[in-house]
């Protein structure tokens, strides 16, 4: 095989990766829309009841769960606690968002 042909084939190779790399994209963006859907539904419940935006105790189980399975799927679990903590973060900004907005800003 001549070089023109093996980078045609590494090129083949290449767009066959990225379009499975941009269907996880999009099942992750779908996915992470219908977290933020049921965590906007917890803030409005939590905001109703005087429950606290965020539930430590709640995110140290998700994270050992998570770091567990990351490790179970050859995944860093140090990049899936921080992916979860980015998220909740965001999750948790909401949640004081709602409250605030709830008791007249
Ligand atoms: C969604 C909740 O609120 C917060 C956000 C969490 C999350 O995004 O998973 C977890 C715990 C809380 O800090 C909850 O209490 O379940």
């Amino acid at each position: 095989m001549n070089d023109d042909d093996s980078v045609t084939r590494a090129r083949k190779i290449l767009a066959d990766y990225r379009a499975s790399i941009d269907n996880i994209d999009a099942a992750l963006i779908y996915m992470l829309a219908e977290r933020f859907r049921c965590t906007q539904a917890v803030g409005v419940l939590k905001a109703t009841h005087g429950l606290p935006p965020a539930d430590p105790s709640r995110e140290a189980e998700q994270i050992a769960r998570l770091r567990r399975l990351a490790d179970e799927s050859q995944l860093d679990p140090d990049f899936a606690e921080k992916f979860l903590n980015f998220v909740v973060r965001e999750v948790i900004r909401h949640h004081e968002q709602i409250a605030a907005d709830k008791n007249g800003g």
